[in-house]
């Protein structure tokens, strides 16, 4: 391997072609060197802005390209499994878009990929962890400040859901950022979970047709702590992701930053962020830099296939939830040694 860590970008979409933009820009010691998507005008596309990367429809081929030393997923979640296996085939690191995969039973999988190498190279883009605010959050409750944690009361929330985007996503694929951040805000994993779903938005029937937007998804933790998370992908005017702790001894609240407050004619108001791009900007960064630092050590430094899993299984249980307006329990197989 050479000192810069050779790319291949798995999925040049929305945040396929951010991340590409971030390894050109702010983020040193890799450079992309291959592209795969199956849109071939998009991929070329990305391909262009790119000096002697080579444009991909194959997943694989782009895996298998000569100078990738590492892989970037960021297709749509049903996608990630087979290009995880394909890169661990190869013994190349990973960080893939969350979800790792849809279902827990794909994660098992690619547990059981890593448990053959004998090695984690897997990471999960969960990059909450890495935003200033949560870390902040995360160091307060570890240093006990607010004492035992009782609730942390969340919401989620985006201007407007893609046409893509159905009601079992906003479990999946929005509120799983809450899964991963409360099981590592508190150290604990989740036990159970109960959705409601209160009559849909108009903005979300016109969206989508049938799409149960917003949820309200509870859920109660190892350690006794309860997680409310109001869900809403279509609230039309912005991005906000907010979580308030309550513990024994006092409450800590993150995500109120607003970007200006102006005060003029009478009036006063603020901005809110429009999308996750700028909300999380310095955390996509951030994410970055640690795991080309990892990678390039052959090593993982960072939410591993065992949150992802967990995470996975917490979205199934939350679907059953969903579908049969019951508190459903989490089934979640034994911790291999390996990811403790
Ligand atoms: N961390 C975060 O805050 C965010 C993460 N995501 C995650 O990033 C991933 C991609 O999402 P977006 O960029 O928003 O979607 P997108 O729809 O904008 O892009 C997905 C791209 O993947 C391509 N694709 C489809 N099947 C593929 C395959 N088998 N192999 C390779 N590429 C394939 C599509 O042609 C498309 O260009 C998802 O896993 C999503 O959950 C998305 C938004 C924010
Ligand atoms: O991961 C993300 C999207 O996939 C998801 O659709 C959004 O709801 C989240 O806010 C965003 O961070």
């Amino acid at each position: 391997m050479t000192s810069t860590l050779g790319i291949a970008v798995i999925g040049t979409g929305k945040m396929g072609s951010d991340h590409v933009r971030r390894f050109g820009r702010t983020v040193g010691g890799a450079r992309v060197v291959a592209v795969a998507d199956p849109d071939g005008d998009r991929v070329k596309e990305v391909a262009a802005g790119l000096e002697g990367a080579g444009a991909h429809t194959d997943p694989a081929a782009a895996i298998a390209a000569p100078g990738v030393d590492a892989v970037l997923i960021a297709s749509p979640g049903p996608a990630h499994e087979e290009a995880i296996l394909h890169a661990l085939e190869r013994g190349l690191p990973v960080l893939c878009e969350k979800p790792l995969t849809p279902d827990p039973a794909g994660a098992l999988r690619i547990m059981e990929a890593e448990a053959r190498l004998g090695r984690r190279l897997v990471q999960v883009g969960f990059m909450r962890r890495y935003d200033a605010e949560y870390a902040r959050l995360k160091e307060l409750l570890d240093a006990g400040g607010i004492g035992r944690p009782l609730f942390l009361h969340c919401r989620h929330r985006n201007a407007a859901s893609p046409s893509f985007f159905t009601s079992d996503m906003l479990i999946s694929d929005s509120v799983v950022h809450e899964v991963d951040a409360a099981r590592w805000l508190l150290g604990q994993e989740i036990t159970a979970v109960t959705v409601l779903s209160p009559t849909p938005s108009s903005a979300a029937s016109a969206a989508r047709e049938g799409l149960r937007d917003p949820r309200f998804v509870l859920m109660e933790t190892s350690g006794g702590a309860v997680v409310d998370v109001e869900i809403f992908v279509n609230c039309g005017f912005g991005y906000q992701v907010q979580c308030e702790a309550v513990g024994e001894s006092g409450t800590a609240r993150i995500g109120d930053g607003h970007a200006m407050v102006v005060q003029s004619a009478g009036r006063w108001g603020g901005e809110i962020d429009q999308d996750f791009t700028v909300r999380f900007a310095d955390a996509y960064d951030r994410q970055l830099r640690r795991w080309v630092a990892a990678a390039a050590l052959g090593r993982v430094d960072g939410p591993d296939a065992w949150d992802g899993y967990a995470a996975a299984a917490v979205s199934e249980a939350g679907l059953t939830a969903a579908r049969s307006g019951v508190r459903t329990p989490v089934e979640l197989a034994q911790r291999p040694a390996l990811y403790s």
